[in-house]
Protein backbone atom coordinates (compact mmCIF):
# COMPACT_ATOMS: atom_id res chain seq x y z
CA UNK A 1 0.00 0.00 0.00
CA UNK A 2 2.57 2.29 0.91
CA UNK A 3 4.93 1.22 -2.12
CA UNK A 4 1.45 1.93 -4.11
CA UNK A 5 1.46 5.53 -2.58
CA UNK A 6 4.72 6.91 -2.92
CA UNK A 7 4.40 5.77 -6.75
CA UNK A 8 1.61 7.19 -7.18
CA UNK A 9 2.80 11.04 -8.45
CA UNK A 10 4.97 8.90 -11.26
CA UNK A 11 1.72 7.37 -12.14
CA UNK A 12 0.40 10.74 -13.01
CA UNK A 13 3.64 11.35 -15.35
CA UNK A 14 5.52 13.34 -12.85
CA UNK A 15 8.91 13.77 -13.06
CA UNK A 16 11.28 14.75 -10.25
CA UNK A 17 11.55 18.51 -10.89
CA UNK A 18 7.89 18.56 -11.22
CA UNK A 19 7.84 16.86 -7.83
CA UNK A 20 10.06 19.38 -6.61
CA UNK A 21 8.03 22.27 -7.60
CA UNK A 22 4.97 21.11 -6.25
CA UNK A 23 7.14 19.86 -2.39
CA UNK A 24 8.30 23.90 -2.46
CA UNK A 25 4.74 25.41 -3.33
CA UNK A 26 3.31 22.97 -0.28
CA UNK A 27 6.25 24.28 1.87
CA UNK A 28 5.45 28.07 0.62
CA UNK A 29 1.22 26.78 1.61
CA UNK A 30 2.20 25.85 5.39
CA UNK A 31 5.13 28.67 5.76
CA UNK A 32 1.82 31.31 4.71
CA UNK A 33 -0.61 29.80 6.94
CA UNK A 34 1.68 28.72 10.00
CA UNK A 35 3.61 32.00 10.12
CA UNK A 36 2.25 34.23 12.41
CA UNK A 37 1.59 38.13 11.20
CA UNK A 38 3.78 40.50 13.24
CA UNK A 39 1.41 42.70 14.84
CA UNK A 40 1.79 46.96 15.10
CA UNK A 41 4.27 48.04 16.60
CA UNK A 42 6.32 44.67 16.99
CA UNK A 43 10.07 45.22 16.67
CA UNK A 44 11.35 45.37 13.09
CA UNK A 45 13.21 42.32 10.93
CA UNK A 46 15.50 41.57 8.41
CA UNK A 47 13.66 39.92 5.41
CA UNK A 48 13.17 35.90 6.20
CA UNK A 49 13.13 32.68 4.24
CA UNK A 50 10.30 30.66 3.84
CA UNK A 51 10.36 28.05 6.56
CA UNK A 52 13.71 28.13 8.30
CA UNK A 53 12.77 31.88 8.80
CA UNK A 54 16.27 33.86 9.65
CA UNK A 55 17.70 31.05 10.80
CA UNK A 56 20.33 30.95 8.17
CA UNK A 57 21.11 34.71 8.35
CA UNK A 58 22.76 33.94 12.41
CA UNK A 59 25.97 32.30 12.11
CA UNK A 60 25.88 29.94 15.08
CA UNK A 61 29.44 30.60 15.82
CA UNK A 62 29.01 33.10 16.79
CA UNK A 63 26.18 34.60 17.03
CA UNK A 64 26.25 37.40 19.43
CA UNK A 65 28.45 39.10 17.10
CA UNK A 66 25.84 38.21 14.17
CA UNK A 67 23.12 40.12 16.38
CA UNK A 68 25.27 42.76 17.16
CA UNK A 69 25.94 43.45 13.54
CA UNK A 70 21.93 42.96 12.60
CA UNK A 71 20.97 45.88 15.35
CA UNK A 72 23.24 48.24 13.41
CA UNK A 73 21.19 47.86 10.73
CA UNK A 74 18.04 47.28 12.24
CA UNK A 75 17.92 48.87 15.97
CA UNK A 76 18.55 47.56 19.30
CA UNK A 77 15.12 45.94 19.56
CA UNK A 78 14.68 43.16 16.81
CA UNK A 79 12.61 40.43 15.91
CA UNK A 80 13.76 36.88 14.30
CA UNK A 81 11.66 34.38 13.15
CA UNK A 82 12.61 30.69 13.58
CA UNK A 83 10.79 28.72 11.86
CA UNK A 84 7.60 30.18 12.67
CA UNK A 85 8.27 31.13 15.99
CA UNK A 86 9.18 34.71 16.80
CA UNK A 87 11.33 36.02 18.81
CA UNK A 88 13.08 39.30 19.89
CA UNK A 89 16.71 40.06 20.52
CA UNK A 90 17.67 42.81 22.53
CA UNK A 91 20.88 44.96 22.02
CA UNK A 92 22.21 47.32 24.00
CA UNK A 93 22.91 48.54 27.82
CA UNK A 94 20.16 50.78 27.48
CA UNK A 95 17.28 48.63 26.32
CA UNK A 96 18.62 45.82 28.75
CA UNK A 97 18.35 48.27 31.67
CA UNK A 98 15.11 49.20 30.82
CA UNK A 99 13.95 44.77 30.05
CA UNK A 100 15.93 43.64 32.61
CA UNK A 101 15.32 46.07 36.05
CA UNK A 102 12.33 47.89 34.73
CA UNK A 103 10.30 45.29 33.10
CA UNK A 104 11.67 42.82 35.15
CA UNK A 105 8.37 40.69 35.34
CA UNK A 106 7.38 41.22 32.46
CA UNK A 107 10.35 39.18 30.36
CA UNK A 108 10.65 36.32 33.43
CA UNK A 109 9.27 33.44 31.78
CA UNK A 110 11.44 30.80 29.93
CA UNK A 111 10.01 29.88 26.63
CA UNK A 112 8.84 25.99 26.54
CA UNK A 113 11.17 23.73 25.80
CA UNK A 114 10.12 20.01 25.95
CA UNK A 115 13.70 18.43 27.55
CA UNK A 116 11.30 17.11 30.41
CA UNK A 117 8.24 15.70 28.94
CA UNK A 118 10.89 14.03 26.22
CA UNK A 119 12.83 12.51 29.24
CA UNK A 120 9.01 11.42 30.58
CA UNK A 121 9.14 13.61 33.60
CA UNK A 122 5.75 15.65 34.53
CA UNK A 123 5.88 19.07 32.67
CA UNK A 124 4.99 21.18 35.91
CA UNK A 125 8.17 20.47 38.05
CA UNK A 126 11.69 22.00 35.85
CA UNK A 127 13.70 22.84 38.77
CA UNK A 128 14.59 26.43 38.71
CA UNK A 129 16.92 27.10 35.61
CA UNK A 130 14.09 26.10 33.06
CA UNK A 131 10.90 26.53 35.22
CA UNK A 132 8.18 28.77 34.06
CA UNK A 133 7.80 31.68 35.92
CA UNK A 134 5.43 31.13 38.73
CA UNK A 135 5.09 29.58 42.41
CA UNK A 136 7.08 26.55 41.56
CA UNK A 137 9.59 28.57 40.03
CA UNK A 138 9.43 31.05 43.36
CA UNK A 139 9.05 28.81 46.33
CA UNK A 140 12.55 26.94 45.03
CA UNK A 141 14.81 30.17 44.13
CA UNK A 142 13.38 31.52 47.79
CA UNK A 143 14.31 27.87 49.44
CA UNK A 144 18.05 27.61 47.15
CA UNK A 145 18.89 31.12 48.21
CA UNK A 146 18.51 30.95 51.52
CA UNK A 147 19.91 27.52 52.12
CA UNK A 148 22.71 28.85 50.60
CA UNK A 149 23.19 31.89 52.39
CA UNK A 150 22.84 30.47 55.75
CA UNK A 151 24.55 27.43 54.91
CA UNK A 152 26.77 27.41 58.21
CA UNK A 153 24.27 25.02 59.65
CA UNK A 154 26.22 24.12 62.63
CA UNK A 155 29.16 23.32 60.18
CA UNK A 156 31.69 24.68 57.86
CA UNK A 157 29.93 28.35 56.33
CA UNK A 158 30.39 28.55 52.80
CA UNK A 159 33.52 30.74 53.01
CA UNK A 160 35.34 28.41 54.87
CA UNK A 161 34.45 25.51 52.42
CA UNK A 162 35.83 27.78 49.29
CA UNK A 163 39.02 28.57 51.35
CA UNK A 164 39.49 24.99 52.57
CA UNK A 165 39.11 24.27 48.87
CA UNK A 166 41.09 26.62 47.29
CA UNK A 167 44.06 25.61 49.65
CA UNK A 168 43.49 22.07 48.33
CA UNK A 169 43.43 24.04 44.79
CA UNK A 170 46.97 25.97 45.26
CA UNK A 171 48.72 22.22 46.77
CA UNK A 172 47.31 20.37 43.43
CA UNK A 173 49.12 23.69 41.23
CA UNK A 174 52.04 22.88 43.16
CA UNK A 175 52.80 19.38 42.73
CA UNK A 176 52.83 20.02 38.84
CA UNK A 177 56.57 21.21 40.23
CA UNK A 178 56.40 23.90 37.73
CA UNK A 179 56.15 21.63 35.06
CA UNK A 180 53.94 22.96 32.04
CA UNK A 181 50.30 21.89 32.39
CA UNK A 182 47.01 22.35 31.41
CA UNK A 183 45.26 24.03 34.69
CA UNK A 184 41.60 23.02 33.25
CA UNK A 185 40.86 19.91 35.26
CA UNK A 186 42.23 21.12 38.50
CA UNK A 187 39.61 23.96 38.40
CA UNK A 188 37.04 22.44 37.32
CA UNK A 189 37.66 19.79 40.32
CA UNK A 190 38.04 22.25 42.44
CA UNK A 191 34.88 24.21 41.67
CA UNK A 192 32.63 21.22 41.36
CA UNK A 193 33.79 19.90 45.01
CA UNK A 194 32.13 23.43 46.06
CA UNK A 195 28.99 22.29 44.74
CA UNK A 196 29.47 18.74 46.04
CA UNK A 197 30.14 19.83 49.46
CA UNK A 198 26.95 21.98 49.16
CA UNK A 199 24.49 19.68 47.74
CA UNK A 200 26.18 15.91 49.30
CA UNK A 201 27.81 17.43 52.35
CA UNK A 202 31.66 15.52 50.84
CA UNK A 203 34.02 17.02 48.91
CA UNK A 204 36.12 14.61 46.62
CA UNK A 205 39.78 13.88 46.40
CA UNK A 206 40.82 15.00 42.99
CA UNK A 207 41.59 11.64 41.81
CA UNK A 208 38.75 10.01 42.79
CA UNK A 209 36.94 7.79 39.64
CA UNK A 210 33.28 8.33 40.86
CA UNK A 211 33.73 12.15 40.94
CA UNK A 212 35.87 12.23 37.59
CA UNK A 213 32.68 10.92 35.81
CA UNK A 214 30.52 13.43 37.66
CA UNK A 215 32.84 15.99 36.15
CA UNK A 216 32.43 14.93 32.89
CA UNK A 217 29.04 14.38 32.60
CA UNK A 218 28.31 18.52 33.64
CA UNK A 219 30.92 19.30 31.31
CA UNK A 220 29.54 17.53 28.44
CA UNK A 221 25.85 18.14 29.26
CA UNK A 222 26.98 22.13 28.37
CA UNK A 223 28.29 20.96 24.77
CA UNK A 224 25.71 17.81 23.93
CA UNK A 225 23.04 19.58 24.72
CA UNK A 226 24.15 23.14 23.16
CA UNK A 227 24.23 21.23 19.61
CA UNK A 228 22.35 22.79 16.81
CA UNK A 229 20.01 19.63 16.69
CA UNK A 230 19.10 18.96 19.83
CA UNK A 231 17.96 22.95 20.48
CA UNK A 232 15.46 22.14 17.69
CA UNK A 233 14.35 19.29 19.12
CA UNK A 234 13.54 20.57 22.44
CA UNK A 235 11.33 23.36 20.41
CA UNK A 236 8.67 20.80 19.24
CA UNK A 237 6.11 19.92 20.86
CA UNK A 238 5.34 16.50 18.87
CA UNK A 239 8.49 15.02 19.72
CA UNK A 240 7.89 14.93 23.27
CA UNK A 241 5.21 12.52 22.77
CA UNK A 242 7.42 9.83 21.45
CA UNK A 243 9.83 9.80 23.95
CA UNK A 244 11.70 7.23 22.43
CA UNK A 245 12.46 9.61 19.38
CA UNK A 246 14.72 12.24 21.32
CA UNK A 247 15.95 10.54 24.20
CA UNK A 248 19.53 9.34 22.08
CA UNK A 249 20.24 13.47 22.01
CA UNK A 250 19.96 13.27 26.16
CA UNK A 251 21.74 10.47 27.18
CA UNK A 252 24.72 12.54 29.21
CA UNK A 253 21.96 13.88 30.89
CA UNK A 254 20.10 11.00 31.84
CA UNK A 255 23.86 9.25 32.95
CA UNK A 256 23.50 12.33 35.07
CA UNK A 257 20.55 12.06 36.37
CA UNK A 258 20.67 8.54 37.43
CA UNK A 259 24.59 8.81 39.08
CA UNK A 260 22.29 12.05 40.97
CA UNK A 261 19.35 9.37 42.21
CA UNK A 262 21.36 6.94 43.29
CA UNK A 263 22.97 10.11 45.50
CA UNK A 264 19.58 10.90 46.58
CA UNK A 265 18.37 7.39 47.76
CA UNK A 266 21.43 7.24 49.67
CA UNK A 267 20.30 10.16 51.18
CA UNK A 268 17.13 9.37 52.02
CA UNK A 269 17.97 5.72 53.89
CA UNK A 270 20.25 7.98 56.35
CA UNK A 271 18.07 10.74 56.76
CA UNK A 272 18.09 12.07 60.30
CA UNK A 273 15.24 14.89 60.95
CA UNK A 274 17.00 16.39 64.08
CA UNK A 275 20.64 16.93 61.97
CA UNK A 276 20.90 18.52 58.37
CA UNK A 277 23.81 17.48 56.52
CA UNK A 278 23.46 19.48 53.03
CA UNK A 279 21.26 20.37 50.49
CA UNK A 280 20.03 17.59 49.85
CA UNK A 281 18.92 16.82 53.85
CA UNK A 282 17.02 20.41 54.11
CA UNK A 283 15.44 19.74 50.73
CA UNK A 284 14.30 15.89 52.02
CA UNK A 285 13.05 18.13 55.35
CA UNK A 286 10.92 20.27 52.93
CA UNK A 287 9.49 17.64 51.59
CA UNK A 288 8.65 15.97 54.66
CA UNK A 289 6.75 18.99 56.24
CA UNK A 290 4.52 19.19 52.83
CA UNK A 291 3.59 15.67 52.97
CA UNK A 292 -0.51 15.50 52.85
CA UNK A 293 0.02 19.19 50.99
CA UNK A 294 -1.86 18.46 47.38
CA UNK A 295 0.93 19.46 44.31
CA UNK A 296 3.74 20.77 46.63
CA UNK A 297 6.23 21.87 44.86
CA UNK A 298 9.06 20.16 47.13
CA UNK A 299 9.13 16.42 45.29
CA UNK A 300 11.72 14.03 44.22
CA UNK A 301 11.22 15.46 40.26
CA UNK A 302 11.78 18.95 41.51
CA UNK A 303 14.99 17.90 44.07
CA UNK A 304 16.32 15.82 41.16
CA UNK A 305 16.30 18.65 38.70
CA UNK A 306 17.60 21.61 40.98
CA UNK A 307 20.51 19.40 42.02
CA UNK A 308 21.61 18.97 38.46
CA UNK A 309 20.63 22.99 37.87
CA UNK A 310 23.39 23.73 40.33
CA UNK A 311 26.11 21.54 38.58
CA UNK A 312 25.04 22.50 34.93
CA UNK A 313 24.88 26.39 35.97
CA UNK A 314 27.67 26.59 38.63
CA UNK A 315 30.45 24.35 37.68
CA UNK A 316 31.37 25.22 34.19
CA UNK A 317 30.61 28.67 34.42
CA UNK A 318 33.08 29.74 37.26
CA UNK A 319 35.52 26.81 35.81
CA UNK A 320 35.33 28.76 32.79
CA UNK A 321 36.14 32.28 33.83
CA UNK A 322 38.99 31.50 36.21
CA UNK A 323 40.79 29.76 33.44
CA UNK A 324 40.26 32.46 31.37
CA UNK A 325 41.39 34.59 33.93
CA UNK A 326 44.95 32.78 34.51
CA UNK A 327 45.22 32.87 30.29
CA UNK A 328 45.02 36.95 30.88
CA UNK A 329 47.61 36.77 33.61
CA UNK A 330 49.52 35.05 31.16
CA UNK A 331 49.04 37.32 28.45
CA UNK A 332 48.79 40.80 30.30
CA UNK A 333 52.12 40.28 32.89
CA UNK A 334 51.75 43.43 34.26
CA UNK A 335 48.53 42.81 35.29
CA UNK A 336 49.72 40.26 37.18
CA UNK A 337 52.43 41.52 38.72
CA UNK A 338 50.07 44.49 39.94
CA UNK A 339 47.58 42.01 41.59
CA UNK A 340 50.43 40.37 43.32
CA UNK A 341 51.95 43.57 44.32
CA UNK A 342 48.21 44.27 46.35
CA UNK A 343 48.20 41.07 47.65
CA UNK A 344 51.53 41.06 49.38
CA UNK A 345 50.56 44.44 50.61
CA UNK A 346 47.11 43.30 52.25
CA UNK A 347 47.22 39.85 53.14
CA UNK A 348 51.05 39.11 52.65
CA UNK A 349 52.43 35.48 51.57
CA UNK A 350 51.24 33.13 54.47
CA UNK A 351 47.52 34.32 55.50
CA UNK A 352 44.57 32.66 53.26
CA UNK A 353 42.87 35.31 51.78
CA UNK A 354 38.91 36.02 52.83
CA UNK A 355 36.45 37.90 51.71
CA UNK A 356 36.68 40.58 54.11
CA UNK A 357 40.31 41.55 51.80
CA UNK A 358 38.23 42.38 48.98
CA UNK A 359 37.59 46.06 50.12
CA UNK A 360 41.05 46.77 50.58
CA UNK A 361 41.60 45.50 47.49
CA UNK A 362 40.36 47.46 44.49
CA UNK A 363 42.69 46.42 41.63
CA UNK A 364 41.94 42.59 42.24
CA UNK A 365 38.52 43.67 42.39
CA UNK A 366 38.68 45.33 39.23
CA UNK A 367 40.62 42.84 37.51
CA UNK A 368 38.74 40.00 38.29
CA UNK A 369 35.61 42.25 37.31
CA UNK A 370 37.16 43.03 34.08
CA UNK A 371 38.21 39.27 33.43
CA UNK A 372 34.26 38.33 33.55
CA UNK A 373 33.47 41.56 31.08
CA UNK A 374 36.29 40.55 28.39
CA UNK A 375 35.67 37.00 28.33
CA UNK A 376 32.07 37.24 28.28
CA UNK A 377 31.18 33.67 28.82
CA UNK A 378 27.69 33.08 28.12
CA UNK A 379 26.83 35.95 25.89
CA UNK A 380 23.35 35.24 25.40
CA UNK A 381 22.59 34.36 28.56
CA UNK A 382 19.41 31.71 29.29
CA UNK A 383 16.53 32.60 26.59
CA UNK A 384 13.21 34.55 28.27
CA UNK A 385 10.00 34.61 27.44
CA UNK A 386 7.78 37.55 28.26
CA UNK A 387 4.82 36.74 30.88
CA UNK A 388 2.35 39.56 29.92
CA UNK A 389 1.88 41.40 26.99
CA UNK A 390 5.19 44.49 27.02
CA UNK A 391 6.22 47.47 25.37
CA UNK A 392 10.17 48.18 24.76
CA UNK A 393 11.59 50.99 23.28
CA UNK A 394 7.85 51.49 22.44
CA UNK A 395 7.61 48.19 20.67
CA UNK A 396 4.80 46.39 21.44
CA UNK A 397 5.97 42.53 22.29
CA UNK A 398 2.98 40.41 22.71
CA UNK A 399 2.56 37.82 26.16
CA UNK A 400 4.67 34.72 25.00
CA UNK A 401 7.42 36.09 23.17
CA UNK A 402 10.98 34.39 23.11
CA UNK A 403 13.61 37.05 24.38
CA UNK A 404 17.02 36.88 23.58
CA UNK A 405 19.37 39.21 26.38
CA UNK A 406 22.27 39.58 23.81
CA UNK A 407 24.70 40.30 27.35
CA UNK A 408 27.50 40.59 25.22
CA UNK A 409 26.33 43.46 23.37
CA UNK A 410 25.89 44.99 27.00
CA UNK A 411 29.53 43.94 28.40
CA UNK A 412 30.86 45.48 24.84
CA UNK A 413 28.58 48.48 24.74
CA UNK A 414 30.82 51.20 22.41
CA UNK A 415 28.60 53.34 24.26
CA UNK A 416 29.69 52.63 27.96
CA UNK A 417 32.99 51.35 28.03
CA UNK A 418 35.96 53.67 27.49
CA UNK A 419 37.86 49.83 25.40
CA UNK A 420 35.09 47.65 25.25
CA UNK A 421 37.59 45.36 22.93
CA UNK A 422 40.71 45.33 25.00
CA UNK A 423 41.64 44.19 28.16
CA UNK A 424 41.13 47.22 30.57
CA UNK A 425 41.01 46.67 34.11
CA UNK A 426 40.82 50.31 34.44
CA UNK A 427 37.06 50.21 33.75
CA UNK A 428 36.12 49.62 37.45
CA UNK A 429 38.86 51.65 38.89
CA UNK A 430 38.27 55.64 39.48
CA UNK A 431 40.15 58.43 39.49
CA UNK A 432 41.37 58.14 43.14
CA UNK A 433 41.89 54.33 42.65
CA UNK A 434 39.09 52.76 44.34
CA UNK A 435 37.10 50.50 42.78
CA UNK A 436 34.17 51.45 41.01
CA UNK A 437 30.71 49.32 40.44
CA UNK A 438 29.86 49.87 36.86
CA UNK A 439 25.33 49.50 35.91
CA UNK A 440 26.78 47.98 32.49
CA UNK A 441 28.20 44.45 34.26
CA UNK A 442 26.04 41.96 33.55
CA UNK A 443 28.09 39.07 33.37
CA UNK A 444 25.22 37.46 35.72
CA UNK A 445 22.12 39.20 33.64
CA UNK A 446 20.17 41.20 35.60
CA UNK A 447 16.33 41.26 37.20
CA UNK A 448 14.32 38.76 38.52
CA UNK A 449 16.16 36.00 36.73
CA UNK A 450 19.63 37.07 37.37
CA UNK A 451 21.76 34.23 38.29
CA UNK A 452 20.88 32.54 41.60
CA UNK A 453 24.78 31.64 42.49
CA UNK A 454 25.98 35.29 41.97
CA UNK A 455 27.09 35.63 45.37
CA UNK A 456 29.19 32.07 45.55
CA UNK A 457 30.52 32.94 42.54
CA UNK A 458 31.74 36.26 43.33
CA UNK A 459 32.94 34.31 46.30
CA UNK A 460 34.31 31.11 44.25
CA UNK A 461 36.69 33.58 41.67
CA UNK A 462 37.60 36.39 44.75
CA UNK A 463 39.13 33.11 46.74
CA UNK A 464 40.44 30.95 44.33
CA UNK A 465 42.02 33.90 42.31
CA UNK A 466 43.59 35.43 45.28
CA UNK A 467 45.02 32.44 46.43
CA UNK A 468 46.52 31.19 43.33
CA UNK A 469 48.44 34.43 42.45
CA UNK A 470 49.40 34.73 46.12
CA UNK A 471 51.30 31.65 45.88
CA UNK A 472 52.45 31.52 42.35
CA UNK A 473 53.89 33.69 39.12
CA UNK A 474 52.15 32.06 36.01
CA UNK A 475 54.11 31.80 32.89
CA UNK A 476 53.80 30.41 29.39
CA UNK A 477 56.04 27.76 28.95
CA UNK A 478 59.21 27.82 27.01
CA UNK A 479 58.22 26.38 23.85
CA UNK A 480 55.13 26.89 23.98
CA UNK A 481 53.46 28.84 21.21
CA UNK A 482 51.61 32.16 23.36
CA UNK A 483 47.93 31.28 23.70
CA UNK A 484 45.07 32.08 21.81
CA UNK A 485 43.26 35.15 23.07
CA UNK A 486 39.59 34.56 21.15
CA UNK A 487 37.03 31.91 22.27
CA UNK A 488 35.86 28.70 21.06
CA UNK A 489 32.05 29.11 21.12
CA UNK A 490 29.38 26.46 22.10
CA UNK A 491 26.56 28.20 23.62
CA UNK A 492 29.43 29.47 25.99
CA UNK A 493 32.59 31.14 25.31
CA UNK A 494 35.78 28.52 26.49
CA UNK A 495 39.40 29.64 25.98
CA UNK A 496 40.99 27.51 23.37
CA UNK A 497 43.15 24.87 25.43
CA UNK A 498 46.48 26.05 26.92
CA UNK A 499 49.58 25.45 28.99
CA UNK A 500 50.88 27.39 32.14
CA UNK A 501 54.17 26.97 34.29
CA UNK A 502 52.92 27.60 38.05
CA UNK A 503 55.98 28.87 39.95
CA UNK A 504 56.02 28.68 43.67
CA UNK A 505 57.01 32.52 44.57
C1 LIG B 1 31.02 33.07 36.87
C2 LIG B 1 30.02 32.31 37.18
C3 LIG B 1 28.60 32.46 36.70
C4 LIG B 1 28.07 33.21 35.69
C5 LIG B 1 28.80 34.16 34.74
C6 LIG B 1 26.65 32.95 35.67
C7 LIG B 1 25.74 33.56 34.79
C8 LIG B 1 24.40 33.28 34.74
C9 LIG B 1 23.49 33.84 33.79
C10 LIG B 1 23.86 34.83 32.67
C11 LIG B 1 22.25 33.33 34.04
C12 LIG B 1 20.97 33.60 33.25
C13 LIG B 1 20.19 34.71 33.89
C14 LIG B 1 18.94 35.06 33.10
O1 LIG B 1 18.23 34.18 32.65
O2 LIG B 1 18.69 36.26 32.91
C15 LIG B 1 22.37 32.44 35.17
C16 LIG B 1 21.32 31.75 35.73
C17 LIG B 1 21.47 30.85 36.76
N1 LIG B 1 22.64 30.54 37.43
FE1 LIG B 1 24.47 31.38 37.13
N2 LIG B 1 26.34 32.05 36.64
C18 LIG B 1 27.50 31.73 37.31
C19 LIG B 1 27.61 30.88 38.39
C20 LIG B 1 26.59 30.18 38.98
C21 LIG B 1 26.71 29.33 40.14
C22 LIG B 1 27.99 29.10 40.95
C23 LIG B 1 25.47 28.77 40.36
C24 LIG B 1 25.01 27.80 41.40
C25 LIG B 1 25.38 27.70 42.60
C26 LIG B 1 24.57 29.30 39.35
C27 LIG B 1 23.24 28.98 39.25
C28 LIG B 1 22.35 29.57 38.36
C29 LIG B 1 20.93 29.23 38.28
C30 LIG B 1 20.22 28.16 39.12
C31 LIG B 1 20.38 30.04 37.30
C32 LIG B 1 18.92 30.10 36.87
C33 LIG B 1 18.20 31.22 37.63
C34 LIG B 1 16.72 31.29 37.31
O3 LIG B 1 16.30 30.88 36.24
O4 LIG B 1 15.97 31.80 38.18
N3 LIG B 1 25.28 30.15 38.54
N4 LIG B 1 23.69 32.43 35.59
Amino acid sequence: MSLLFQLCPFALGCNVFTLGIIFTLLLLLLDFMKRRKPCKDFPPSPPSWPFVGNLLQVDFKSSQIALRQLSKTYGDVISLQVFWKPMVVLNGFEVMKEALLQKSEDIADRPIIYLFEMLGFDENNKGVLFANYGQSWKDLRRFTLSTLRDFGMGKKSLEERVREEAGYLCDAFQSEQGRPFDPQVLINTAVSNVICSIIFGERFEYDDHKFQKLLRLTEEIVTSESGKVTQVITLFAWISKFPGLAKPFFQTRMQLHKYLQEIINEHKQTWDSGHTRDFIDAFILEMEKAKGVKDSNFNDQNLLLIIADLFAAGTETTTTTLRWGLLFMLLYPDVQRKVQEEIDQVIGRTRKPTMGDVLQMPYTNAVIHEIQRYADIIPLSVPHMTYRDTHIKGFFIPKGTVIMTNLSSVLKDEKVWEKPFQFYPEHFIDRDGKFVKREAFMAFSAGRRVCLGEQLARMELFLFFSSLLQRFSFQIPDGEPCPREDPEFVYMQFPHRYKICAKVR
